[in-house]
């Protein structure tokens, strides 16, 4: 089977709201760098990603004073209210046979053996696509008051506790033939369901969509306790690395 062009989907958007930084928190600078110059290092080292489309808000002011804008391999498009309608936006940019490997800028610590395993439902005939996952490992509760961002140090009353069999946190890279995903984001928002990541989309749609275990350390970048965490993570891999030269 010849494989299909990979193209990296980054929405990178954001404001950042939830860690009430100086600026949108991909542009925090962790392990020397940027969180979304990690995150495009991660993805345009991988040998199976062709390119990468990066979808900015419009009002970005950082992106430009980054090397990594003159790369030839990185498209930068507008991204737009939600996180997909930036990653339909950035869809746009890819040709009808390519797969869509959309990944969060908010997500650097994501590692090569990650993607590649992700990357091998492409010739997987039981679903259409997947995504990176990991198992729940807390006990889940569900809160008597309904509270989009509970509010720290808030007292929330238990309402009951959720089963945890066959809960997965869904994680990114997510895969998709890009033409499907197009359509299926489409329909979705049309149709006024909650996208948050591409998956929901793609179930929306009626397909089967495949779930490989991903590692717990590809943490989505949120509130400030993830940046230390990040780093650490980030130093891990870096030290890792150096010791296989
Ligand atoms: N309109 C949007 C909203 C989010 N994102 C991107 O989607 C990823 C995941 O979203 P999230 O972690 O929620 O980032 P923010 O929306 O920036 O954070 P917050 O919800 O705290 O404002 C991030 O890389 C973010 O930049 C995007 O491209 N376009
Ligand atoms: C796509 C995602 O990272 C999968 O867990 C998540 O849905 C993004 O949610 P956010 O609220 O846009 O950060």
């Amino acid at each position: 089977m010849t494989m299909p062009r990979v193209i990296a989907v980054i929405p990178a958007a954001g404001v950042g709201s939830r860690m009430q930084a100086d600026r949108p928190k991909q542009y925090l600078t962790i392990a020397g760098k940027t969180i979304l110059e990690h995150t495009l290092d991660a993805l345009l080292t991988h040998p199976s990603i062709h390119s990468v489309v990066l979808a900015v808000s419009p009002d970005d002011i950082y992106f430009s004073n980054l090397d990594i804008k003159e790369n030839k391999r990185v498209d930068v498009v507008h991204g737009g209210k939600e996180r997909a309608d930036s990653v339909l936006n950035g869809i746009m940019h890819l040709q009808h046979d390519d797969w869509a490997l959309v990944h969060d800028a908010a997500r650097p610590c994501v590692s090569h053996k990650d993607i590649t395993a992700l990357l091998s439902l492409i010739g997987d005939n039981t679903v259409t696509g997947g995504i990176l996952a990991t198992p729940v490992r807390d006990t889940m509760k569900r809160a008597a008051i309904s509270e989009d961002i509970p509010h720290q140090n808030q007292l929330n009353v238990i309402s009951h506790t959720e089963s945890r069999t066959n809960l997965w946190h869904a994680l990114t890279p997510q895969l998709f033939p890009a033409q499907l995903l197009r359509e299926a984001l489409q329909k979705g928002l049309s149709d006024g369901v909650n996208i948050t990541d591409e998956a929901s989309a793609v179930e929306y749609a009626g397909y089967k969509v495949g779930m490989v275990n991903g590692s717990p350390a590809n943490i989505k970048i949120t509130h400030p306790a993830d940046l230390p965490l990040a780093e650490f993570y980030l130093q891990q891999q870096l030290e890792a690395r150096v010791a296989c030269e």
